[in-house]
């Protein structure tokens, strides 16, 4: 053990304590004793333990271990995830079986066995850790949601539908599956679906699953136990844990494979998962929203995709339509960036002109609103003007390839086509487009303003 953790002891018999403290002394960090049980809110206020290990009967000859279940209900209302070992004089299987179900973490016979009470310690000190570590993570997801406001703008026929029926299942917990093709703003839907529920002062917690290989979506999904592998040097809780009391959100759910499908279906299912090298079973209460861009119901047909697992995340499907058939919704995207990028980059620029909302309108954006907001945002880094004109909006299926039929040698054409691209392609991050230009931020800003 590494002299880590604070142990509370409470017993009636000094004897027991002054073993108990000898003997735990070396191996934790501290180890505090007491006769008295009705001191315990104040002890557990102030000294903060990690384990608390208390007697079941405090009366002499007592054996009903009516009291330990008294005090351990009295702990549990004080603070839900304290770790209780019971001990008790008459090993009693019937009394651990209850003891367990009251909420008690373990239970110890007396007289105790030196390896076994420390191995039991060291254990509660370890699912203290990770209590901690779950904790001090939806503190941080919470933290980064709270910074983000999200702003949906959207007056079309096609997008007003979508908010009629978010605000429809805002009040329930039901599975969610959004479809639509990359880009369409799936995952800000989940977001305000998340903060419209009950579970909205609770964690919201994302998986890209089509970014990760299998191996890594399976320790990132239901955490390790330290040793599980060889990178396992501590144990940690997955995403699934910690979104435990709110969402999580699986973007890109089609791209999980079949095995992970079926772990992925026995959770759901039975509301627990183990971490990797652990068997012992967490119970979770998550509510799932999932997204894909494929067609998953080919995906079934083609054996990719379970049924039964469709089953499960897609009590309500929302389909978001692709920006193309939002008709003035793209002006009023294009708008909306407009404002944000110009504050972002510092730019006094008005608005749109005629021939610039009538280019953008006619365009097809395979990319849906993702493809519009780079656009903008790179019209809006290039512009000097107040007004974004027509030739301001680079976009990608028809003028990227103007140059295509004729090979370009001008090194300045050249130089601010890879210029765009970089902006393009690491969304307007100056830091990231210089990198793959191989140039400094500081270059990078003089060719932008050279323009
Ligand atoms: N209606 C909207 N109003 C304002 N911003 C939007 C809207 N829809 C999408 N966005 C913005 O566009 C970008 C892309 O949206 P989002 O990431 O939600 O799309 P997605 O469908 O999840 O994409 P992918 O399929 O690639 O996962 C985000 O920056 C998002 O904030």
């Amino acid at each position: 053990m590494d002299n880590k953790g604070k142990i509370l002891v409470i017993d009636d018999n000094e004897d027991v304590l002054f073993a108990l403290h000898a003997l735990l002394s070396p191996y934790v960090g501290k180890v505090k004793v007491s006769t008295q049980p009705e001191k315990i809110q104040k002890f557990i206020e102030e000294y903060q333990p990690d384990i608390i290990l208390l007697d079941m009967n405090f009366q002499k000859d007592a054996i009903s271990g009516k009291e330990g279940f008294y005090w351990l209900d009295k702990i549990l209302n004080i603070d839900s995830q304290s770790i209780v070992v019971l001990m008790t004089a008459y090993s009693d299987t019937d009394k651990a079986v209850q003891a367990i179900k009251a909420g008690a973490t373990d239970f110890i016979p007396k007289p105790w066995e030196k390896e076994k009470l420390l191995a039991t310690i060291h254990s509660g000190i370890r699912l203290r850790e990770s209590q901690k570590e779950v904790s001090l993570l939806k503190n941080r997801m919470e933290v980064l949601n709270a910074d983000t406001a999200y702003e949906i703008i959207g007056e079309s026929e096609a997008m007003q539908k979508t908010f009629s029926l978010i605000e429809k299942l805002a009040g329930t917990d039901a599975n969610i599956l959004i479809l639509g093709e990359n880009g369409t703003g799936k995952d800000l839907i989940a977001r305000t679906i998340h903060n419209l529920s009950p579970r909205s002062k609770e964690v919201f917690v994302s998986i890209d699953l089509g970014g990760i290989s299998e191996s890594l979506f399976e320790s990132e999904l239901f955490g390790y136990e330290k040793g599980a592998f060889t990178d396992a040097k501590k144990d940690k809780p997955g995403r699934m844990e910690v979104a435990s009391g709110g969402t999580l959100f699986l973007d890109e759910i089609a791209n999980l494979s079949l095995p992970m499908q079926a772990k992925m279906l026995t959770a759901i299912e039975k509301k627990q998962i183990s971490r990797l090298g652990s068997t012992k079973n967490i119970p979770i209460d998550v509510r799932f929203i999932s997204a894909t861009n494929a067609d998953i119901y080919q995906a079934v047909e083609d054996v990719r995709f379970r049924q039964d697992l469709l089953y499960r995340i897609n009590t309500i499907e929302i389909h978001i339509p692709a920006l193309r058939e939002r008709g003035n919704d793209v002006v009023l995207l294009a708008e909306y960036f407009l404002k944000k990028f110009g504050l972002k980059y510092k730019k006094d620029i008005q608005n749109l002109s005629h021939d610039a909302k009538r280019k953008l309108s006619a365009y097809n954006w395979p990319g849906n609103v993702r493809e519009l907001q780079n656009t903008v945002e790179r019209a809006v880094i290039l512009s000097s003007d107040r007004f974004l004109k027509a030739d301001d909006f680079v976009l990608a299926q028809t003028e990227g390839r103007k140059h295509k039929d004729k090979e370009v040698l001008n090194l300045q054409i050249i130089e601010q086509e890879a210029v765009e691209k970089a902006l393009n392609r690491s969304n307007g991050n100056l830091n990231k487009a210089a990198e793959m230009l191989g140039i400094s931020r500081f270059a990078l800003y003089r060719k932008i303003n050279r323009k």
